[in-house]
């Protein structure tokens, strides 16, 4: 059985998203991503599952950081999940002056609060559960939990379906030490960190090799290096698997360009097929690198 790290603790959107992606395995929540990414490079575990970018809120930092910096780990799959809240106090719990959640969550149900909870403090709490957790132990009068955490806390539901945005998705990953990869599929996404030096058209030089190439971008972000005031990595993540000709061509370009972190090529959760531009599918690569093959044995021109 496989020990599968993730964020917790229990009742976490995370947790939902590592039984769906490793159904059957043995899980164990660890208080932040952090120490989930740290378990997998120290041999606690053989996995990590962590939130990566939710459609509302964008990106979290502290994955992005936390896979960028340390022994390299590379995502082997992803889950995407539908995000709705709900809003859990005491059983008969009074008035709530207190309401507490991961700030993801918060920024999800921000007109939410002030609608019907205008009156009560806001305070960030390490995850979604944490907060459940709190309200247990009477830090908290509200926590705003997946829906999942009414099964792991005897709490009581003040409201369900609770999202300012009701079609919100979180995607969340699982990452390993760098092994096998998984095959390709047609329907792929690859992830690099990308620290180019700090001079006039670096990343636009970096985007047009993707360009180029026909590789269509889905995410693009910045995160300073923490070293350098002002100086930053880039976060891409782009169509398309490391085993395919023209990434594999793509990827070797910018090596030569910046200083490059591999992140992972594993099937895309919404089973998007690769864009391919003409003259910038696999087959393409294959002929024209044959093309030059030959031109080097002198058996063509
Ligand atoms: O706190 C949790 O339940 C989490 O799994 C984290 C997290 C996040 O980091 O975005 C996951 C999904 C929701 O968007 C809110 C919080």
């Amino acid at each position: 059985m496989l020990r599968i790290a993730y964020f917790g603790p229990q009742g976490t959107f995370t947790e939902q998203a590592a039984r769906a992606l490793a159904p059957g395995e043995d899980l164990t929540p660890y208080e932040t991503v952090r120490m989930a990414l740290t378990a997998v490079r120290e041999g606690a575990a053989d996995a990590a599952c962590v939130p990566i970018e939710n459609s509302v809120e964008g990106v979290v930092p502290t994955t992005l950081d936390g896979l960028s910096d340390g022994d390299p780990l590379v995502a082997v799959a992803e889950t995407i999940l539908p995000i709705h809240f709900s809003v859990l106090t005491r059983p008969g719990g009074g008035e709530i002056r207190t309401v507490a959640s991961h700030p993801h969550a918060l920024a999800q149900v921000r007109e939410w609060l002030e609608a019907n909870l205008p009156g009560a403090t806001v305070v960030a709490s390490s995850s979604t559960a944490s907060a459940a957790v709190g309200v247990v132990e009477g830090t908290y009068d509200a926590a705003v939990s997946a829906p999942v955490a009414i099964e792991h806390y005897a709490l009581e539901e003040l409201a369900t379906g609770v999202a300012d945005v009701h079609d919100a998705q979180t995607r969340f990953l699982l990452v390993r030490r760098p092994g096998e990869l998984p095959e390709p599929t047609g329907a792929d996404r690859t992830s690099i960190v990308a620290a180019a030096v700090n001079r006039t058209g670096t990343l636009a030089e970096l985007l047009a090799e993707l360009a180029s190439r026909g590789i269509n971008l889905t995410r693009l972000d910045a995160r300073p290096t923490r070293n350098n005031f002002g100086e930053y990595r880039f976060f891409i993540d782009f169509e398309g698997h490391v085993a395919e000709p023209r990434i594999v061509s793509a990827m070797a370009a910018l090596r030569r360009r910046c200083h490059l972190r591999f992140l992972g090529s594993h099937p895309r959760a919404d089973d998007v097929a690769a864009t391919v531009e003409p003259g910038a599918g696999n087959q393409d690569f294959v002929e024209a690198q044959a093309w030059v093959d030959a031109v080097l044995k002198g058996e063509g021109a």
